[in-house]
C-alpha cells in the first residue's frame, strides 16, 4: 500500500507581508519532490492572501477552526467560511491548543467532526507530555485521543484526515524523537486503528510526525515504514523547509 508523502509547515503564529512574498517566491522556484503532498498553514489573518501567492502545488491550511458554521463565537474560525475562501486544510488539536488553550479530547472531536462533514480536510494532532511518556503511558494518550476522534467520524470520514503524531516534550524543544520512538508509535497508532476502525483505513491513513523536525533528521525518519510525512513548526520558517520536502529523495 502505498501513501503520498504529506509535508505540512505549520508557521504558528509567525510570519508578515514581506515573510509571506519573501517564502512564496523562494518555494516557488525551489524543485520540489512533484510525489510530496506539500500544505502549509499561516496565521489566519493571512490564509486568502497565501492562498491566492502560493504555486499550484503547494495547499493551504488553517491552524484551527470552531465546531460549528456561524454564530455568536467571537474569535473564532467557522470551517464553513474556510470552504468559502478556498482553504482546503485545518490542523486540530494541535498540543498548543491543548496546553495552551485547554482544549479537550471531546472539544477536538466536535471540531474534526464538524469540520470533516464540511468538505475540509484535518490534520488531526494527538501526542504525549514528557511526564505520560516517563509513565509509559504514551499509547494510552495517544489511543485514547484516536478514539475520541473516532466517536465522531463514519470509516469514510478518515479518508480526509492525516494523523500527526507530535510528542509534546520534542515541539520546538529541539528534541527529535529517533527515528525509531516516531516508528514505534506509528506503528502501534495504526495497529489500534485496524483494530478499532478498520483495516482499509489503517493502510491508507498517513500517519506523519512532527516535533523538532529539521533539514538534517528528515531523511532518516521518512525512511520508516509507517511514518508518511511531517508536520513541521521552526524548520517550515526556513529554507531548510524544501529538504524536508525532499527528504525522499
Ligand atoms: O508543533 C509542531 C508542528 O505542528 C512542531 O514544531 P517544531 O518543528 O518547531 O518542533
Amino acid at each position: 500500500m502505498s501513501r503520498k508523502f504529506f509535508v505540512g509547515g505549520n508557521w504558528k503564529m509567525n510570519g508578515d507581508k514581506k515573510f509571506i512574498t519573501e517564502t512564496i517566491e523562494y518555494l516557488g522556484k525551489a524543485n520540489l519532490d512533484k510525489n510530496v503532498e506539500i500544505v502549509i498553514a499561516p496565521p489566519s489573518i493571512y490564509l486568502e492572501c497565501v492562498h491566492y501567492l502560493a504555486p499550484r502545488n503547494i495547499q493551504v491550511s488553517a491552524q484551527n477552526c470552531y465546531s460549528v458554521a456561524k454564530g455568536a463565537f467571537t474569535g473564532e474560525i467557522s470551517p464553513v467560511m474556510l470552504n468559502d475562501i478556498g482553504i482546503e486544510w485545518v490542523i486540530i488539536g494541535h498540543s498548543e491548543r491543548r496546553n495552551v488553550f485547554g482544549e479537550t479530547d471531546n472539544l477536538i472531536a466536535e471540531k474534526i467532526g464538524y469540520t470533516v462533514g464540511t468538505g475540509l480536510k484535518v490534520i488531526a494532532c494527538v501526542g504525549e507530555k514528557l511526564e505520560e511518556r516517563e509513565a509509559g503511558q504514551t499509547e494510552a494518550v495517544v489511543f485514547q485521543q484516536v478514539k475520541a476522534i473516532n466517536n465522531k467520524l463514519t470509516e469514510s470520514d478518515w479518508s480526509r484526515v492525516v494523523i500527526a503524531y507530535e510528542p509534546v516534550w520534542a515541539i520546538g524543544t529541539g528534541k527529535t524523537a529517533t527515528p525509531q520512538q516516531a516508528q514505534e508509535v506509528h506503528e502501534k497508532l495504526r495497529e489500534f486503528i485496524k483494530n478499532e476502525i478498520s483495516e482499509k483505513v489503517a493502510n491508507e491513513i498517513r500517519i506523519i510526525y512532527g516535533g523538532s523536525v529539521t533539514g538534517s533528521n528528515a531523511k532518516d525518519l521518512a525512511k520508516e515504514k509507517d511514518i508518511d510525512g511531517f508536520l513541521v513548526g521552526g524548520a517550515s520558517l526556513k529554507p531548510e523547509f524544501v529538504d524536508i520536502i525532499n527528504a525522499k529523495l
